[in-house]
């Protein structure tokens, strides 16, 4: 069955978008991109989303991504449980899991390179009452009305219906930002977007 799209005229496919997006991405330098990670960082740090967050369910950043290291290190240090997400499961039947980390690292390259938490016995995040929780969510292109593009695999979209109470905050730099983004029905937006610029 086809996706229902939400498709406006003349709207470019999610592919297309992505790659714009990405291609943007990689043009900034090492130095830019990890100053304006530090706005980022320092933005966030200030919300109260944060401050009120006992737990953190963050991605471990790769590559060009908004990088998460130091909120990572901040947030065990603030003595916040922080979590990283694993892709499980064969090919055709991939879900996202959460699992706690109390050190970075306990992170090792995982599925597609991405540095991802050792599972060890007590540390899976429980979907269910998450009030409070802060799922920071990474994307590759976003619009300003929080529109969310990731890498296609649907695992954030999938993993935040089942954590509906939790707060979802993504982090994106200004140069990810697109005019207007497809989406689709199943597509979760964020309640909020920080940029080196600010929220969104
Ligand atoms: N740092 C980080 N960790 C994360 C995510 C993320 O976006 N960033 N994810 C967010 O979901 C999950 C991993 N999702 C991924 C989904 C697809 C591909 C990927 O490489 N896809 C192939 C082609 C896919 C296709 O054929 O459609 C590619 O891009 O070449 C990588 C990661 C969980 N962990
Ligand atoms: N809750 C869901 N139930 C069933 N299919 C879903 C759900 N969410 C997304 N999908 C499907 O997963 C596929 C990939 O989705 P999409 O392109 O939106 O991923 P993405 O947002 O880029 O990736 P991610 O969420 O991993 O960052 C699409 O075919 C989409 O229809």
């Amino acid at each position: 069955m086809a996706p229902s799209l939400i498709w406006g005229k003349n709207m470019r496919s999610k592919k297309e978008c992505r790659k714009e997006a990405l291609a943007r991405r990689a043009l900034m330098s090492a130095k830019e991109r990890e100053a304006a990670g530090r706005r980022i960082t320092d933005f966030l740090r200030d919300s109260e989303e944060y401050q009120l967050a006992e737990k953190i369910l963050v991605y471990a950043s790769y590559r060009d991504e908004v990088p998460t290291y130091d909120l990572i290190e901040g947030a065990l240090r603030e003595g916040k449980q922080v979590f990283c997400p694993k892709i499980e499961g064969q090919a055709g039947a991939r879900t996202m899991s959460f699992y706690r980390i109390m050190d970075p690292e306990e992170l090792q390259d995982g599925f597609q390179g991405i540095p991802e938490p050792v599972v060890l016995q007590g540390r899976h995040y429980e979907t269910g009452k998450n009030s409070r929780d802060l799922i920071l969510m990474p994307g590759t292109a976003f619009d300003r009305q929080r529109r969310r593009l990731g890498y296609g695999g649907g695992f954030y979209d999938r993993f935040c219906r089942r954590a509906q109470g939790a707060v979802r905050i993504a982090l994106c730099f200004d140069c990810q930002l697109l005019e207007e983004l497809p989406e689709e029905e199943t597509d979760i937006r964020p309640e909020r977007i920080v940029t080196e610029s600010g929220w969104i």
